[in-house]
């Protein structure tokens, strides 16, 4: 349970490179700017791309969204040592104060990176069509436990050769019946159960309800320089 559920709703996007994570957040931003005081934080192992990518898109007043650059495989500052985001965060929320939600992007990385809810209190994990539709089958920590799926990009289906309605099957199979939304920013009926689906978490984090819950570490898993990744040392923990 958060331990002080005043403060912003903290919610991260994971997933590969390319699957639309940004899109995604643009997208929530400018359906829901409205009735939340919203923040973005995002990550960029070198760059603030993603952040100019949000800020030239007009979603938000600029001051809104900040950049962290990882330096690092993403995963290494959205679980393994999250301060720099935390701190991002936290500066946001007093910038701000009072924030409805905060939304923390990821940088893209392959099935295995997930936040630490040291850092968020929920986490979309985004994979889109064009990636194939087996992807979902292939399974990993967020595909299995996030606690939003997002099986973005369904319009390109037809065209990438993908049965959107089967991966959306499988991906709920893989995920023993967690929430998955199909998604394509040309519906709008798939877009509004992507912000109905965060209106009700939401509202379960203000009453109190919600339970952090950590999708687990990464399969130990190995670079191309021959370093390796065992995160044997995970373990959930609480947050200011
Ligand atoms: N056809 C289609 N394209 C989309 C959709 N959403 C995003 N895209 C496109 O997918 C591409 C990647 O989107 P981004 O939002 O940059 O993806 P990302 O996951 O943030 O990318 P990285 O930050 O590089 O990992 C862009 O060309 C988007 O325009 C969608 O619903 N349909």
């Amino acid at each position: 349970m958060p331990e002080n559920p005043t403060r912003s709703f903290r919610l991260g996007v994971a997933g590969p490179v390319g699957t639309g994570k940004s899109s995604l957040i643009a997208l929530l931003c400018s359906r829901l700017r409205e009735e939340l005081r919203i923040g973005v934080v995002t990550n960029d192992i070198y760059t603030d791309e993603d952040a100019r990518f949000l800020r030239s898109a007009g979603v938000l007043e600029p001051e809104r969204i900040r950049a962290v650059e990882t330096g690092a495989c993403p995963h290494t500052a959205i679980r393994d040592d999250v301060t720099m985001n935390l701190l991002a965060v936290e500066d946001l929320e007093a910038d701000f104060d009072p924030l409805d939600l905060v939304l923390v992007e990821s940088g893209g990385d392959n099935l295995t990176a997930t936040f630490s809810p040291a850092l968020v209190d929920a986490q979309i994990f985004v994979l889109d069509v064009a990636g194939g539709g087996d992807v979902a089958r292939k399974g990993g920590p967020g595909i299995a436990r996030a606690d939003l799926l997002v099986v973005n990009k369904t319009d390109l289906g037809p065209y990438v050769g993908v049965d959107v309605e089967r991966m959306r099957a499988d991906a709920t199979a893989a995920r023993g019946g967690r929430p998955v939304v199909a998604l394509s920013r040309t519906d709008e009926a798939s877009i509004a159960d992507l912000t109905g689906w965060l209106r009700g978490v939401l509202a379960e984090f203000r009453g109190g309800r919600h339970e952090p819950s950590d999708p687990g570490p990464m399969a130990p898993h190995f670079h191309a320089d021959g370093t390796s990744h065992t995160h044997e040392h995970d373990h959930p923990h609480t947050h200011a």
